[in-house]
C-alpha cells in the first residue's frame, strides 16, 4: 500500500467520528484533502465547515460544502488535521502546509481534535521534521538569532508567504525532549505569531494509516 493510500485510509475513517448536523473544523494537507473529498460525500449531513487555509478553503467550496466565519461559531465539535510529526503523547509538529497559525486557532475551538496520518509520521522524540516557525517579516532576522540560541539551525523558508501576510522560519535540528517547555518558549520570542509544536492543545484521537488497517490511538 503506498503511503499516499494509507493518508487516504486514515482520512476516510474519520468520518466516523462526525455527529450529524455538526459544523467541523478542516486543517490543510495532502490528508486533509483526502479528508475533504470524503466530506463532500457527507455534506448533506453537516452545518458545514470552519477552515483554517485559503488552500482549504477552496477545497471545500469546489464542493459544495458552506465555509463558516470562525467568529460566527463559538464552539464545535470536532477538527480533523494531519501532522508531520506525532509523539506517543499525541504531542504534534505541525506547519509543513504553512497553516500552523489558523490551524492552531481552529483546534482550539474544537471540543476534539483528530489528527489523521500515514504510520511515517510517527516519532518517540519531536524535531526531525523541521520546526515552522510564523514570524512578523520585519522580525525575521532577531527571532533567527533567538531559534538559533536554543541550539536549532534557522532557514527562513523561500518564497512562502502565509495566508496571514507571513514569513516561515523553519528550525532544523532541535531534539524536543519537552513539547511543552519548546512551544511556550518559542512564542514568548518577540515577533513570533506562534511555532509548529501542538503540545498545549495536543490530538484527542489520532487515526493512523498502516498497511495493516488504520489504528485508533486515544
Ligand atoms: O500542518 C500541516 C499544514 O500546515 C499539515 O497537517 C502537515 O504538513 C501534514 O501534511 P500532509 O497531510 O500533506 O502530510
Amino acid at each position: 500500500m503506498t503511503q499516499d493510500e494509507m493518508k487516504r485510509n486514515a482520512a476516510r475513517a474519520a468520518l466516523a467520528f462526525i455527529p450529524a448536523n455538526t459544523i467541523v473544523g478542516v486543517g490543510t494537507g495532502s490528508t486533509v484533502n483526502h479528508f475533504i473529498d470524503a466530506l463532500g460525500e457527507i455534506k448533506a449531513q453537516i452545518a458545514g465547515a470552519v477552515s483554517s487555509s485559503e488552500q482549504s478553503t477552496a477545497r471545500l467550496k469546489a464542493l459544495g460544502i458552506p465555509v463558516l466565519d470562525l467568529n460566527t461559531v463559538e464552539r464545535f465539535s470536532v477538527y480533523i488535521d494531519g501532522a508531520d510529526e506525532i509523539n506517543p503523547q499525541r504531542h504534534m509538529i505541525k506547519g509543513g502546509g504553512a497553516a500552523l497559525t489558523r490551524e492552531k486557532i481552529v483546534a482550539a475551538v474544537a471540543e476534539t481534535f483528530i489528527c489523521i496520518v500515514d504510520n511515517s509520521k510517527q516519532v518517540d522524540v519531536l524535531g526531525k521534521f523541521p520546526l515552522p516557525v510564523e514570524v512578523i517579516p520585519m522580525a525575521a532576522a532577531y527571532v533567527s538569532r533567538e531559534l538559533a540560541k536554543l541550539g536549532g539551525r534557522p532557514v527562513v523558508r523561500e518564497n512562502v508567504i502565509t495566508d496571514n501576510g507571513n514569513l516561515i522560519i523553519d528550525v532544523h535540528d532541535l531534539q524536543i525532549t519537552d513539547p511543552l517547555a519548546t512551544e511556550q518558549q518559542i512564542n514568548g520570542i518577540v515577533g513570533v505569531v506562534t511555532n509548529g509544536i501542538f503540545a498545549h492543545r495536543c490530538a484527542d484521537i489520532v487515526l493512523v494509516g498502516t498497511a495493516e488497517g488504520t489504528q485508533t490511538l486515544k
